[in-house]
């Protein structure tokens, strides 16, 4: 028998009804399976759908249509049991308790949990248990919230945008922690904004706009796969316009920006683009690199806004 994925989105949309105003098509119809022990970003621009989603995988929301099961059951069900804990955008802390007496309630209402100390000590924030919540910085409180997500220790971990708030330091910070989790088995989805997170944390990548999941599939096979590479090389500008001409109908060729005296062309056939570069034209010194995360991202949004403007 097929073993239950973590996380199974079958067709799954919702839309916001909204009186005397047009309906919002937030999710417009999501497939995805996560497996176990999978650690998976979720990355798009604003207003693509992704806290949609996390809210319906979490049962905080109710798909329109589609149906999600996690760990083969329904959502509401998972997060009852303790398999499946999120760290959200929004929930606030109380700015009067301290970090341990905030762990301590909800600790108390949550059956099976970790001892508080040990969920600290995870979170790496065990030496503030005494702060108070509202004296802690951005970063702390999201920390805070991450080790109350931990408190359960879920199977499956669910994080909006966790590192909201923090500066490079606490970040890098906070991806150890999460490492450290991963590493136990747990299955990890995140929404983020910040490309390199998924780039340096995630086997995977699923890439979502306007509703619909754009691109998915291991984060180096979506960066080469969406965006192929980059190519520079030095180049006398005065060729620029032969350059421009010579390309115009290569298929695969996105993109070129000539810098000074070096010209970068972003294509999905980079060995086509090097011969003819050498053999025709007077580049020199090429160099040919993996395009960034970043750039695919640009890139598979900025082709969309144009084919539907
Ligand atoms: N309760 C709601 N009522 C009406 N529209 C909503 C509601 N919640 C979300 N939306 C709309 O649904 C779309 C998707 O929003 P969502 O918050 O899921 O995007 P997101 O990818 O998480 O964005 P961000 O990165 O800005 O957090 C947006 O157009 C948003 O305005």
């Amino acid at each position: 028998m097929e073993q239950y994925a973590a996380i199974r989105l079958t067709a799954v949309a919702k839309a916001f009804q909204r009186r005397g105003k047009p309906t919002v098509h937030a999710v417009r119809g999501i497939d995805l399976r996560i497996n176990t022990g999978e650690i998976v970003a979720l990355l798009g621009p604003n207003g693509a759908g992704k806290t949609t989603t996390l809210d319906m995988i979490l049962g905080l929301a109710a798909p329109t249509s589609g149906t999600i099961e996690v760990l083969g059951t329904d959502p509401r069900a998972a997060v009852r049991s303790g398999k499946l804990s999120a760290l959200l955008q929004s929930g606030g802390l109380l700015a009067d308790l301290t970090v341990a007496e905030t762990a301590t309630i909800i600790r108390s209402v949550t059956p099976g949990a970790l001892p508080v100390h040990e969920a600290l000590l995870r979170a790496g924030i065990a030496e503030i248990a005494d702060r108070r919540v509202g004296l802690c910085s951005g970063g702390q409180q999201q920390r805070l919230k991450f080790a109350l997500a931990l408190l359960p220790a879920p199977d499956i971990l669910v994080l909006d945008e966790p590192t909201t708030g923090m500066d490079v330091t606490a970040r890098r910070g906070f991806w150890d922690a999460m490492r450290a989790e991963a590493k136990q088995g747990r299955t990890i989805l995140f929404a983020t904004h910040y490309l390199e997170e998924a780039d340096d944390f995630a086997d995977r990548v699923v890439l979502i706009a306007e509703g619909r999941v754009i691109a998915d599939g291991p984060t180096e096979q979506v960066r080469a796969t969406t965006m192929g590479r980059t190519v520079t090389a030095r180049l006398d500008p005065r060729d620029e316009p032969g350059i421009r001409a010579l390309l115009a109908d290569q298929p695969g060729v996105r993109g070129l920006d000539l810098h000074g005296d070096r010209v970068s062309i972003t294509t999905t056939d980079s060995d086509t683009l090097a011969r003819l570069l050498l053999n025709h034209t007077s580049a020199t010194d090429l160099e040919i690199t993996s395009a960034s995360l970043e750039a695919a991202f640009v890139a598979l949004t900025s082709t969309r806004e144009e084919a539907t403007q």
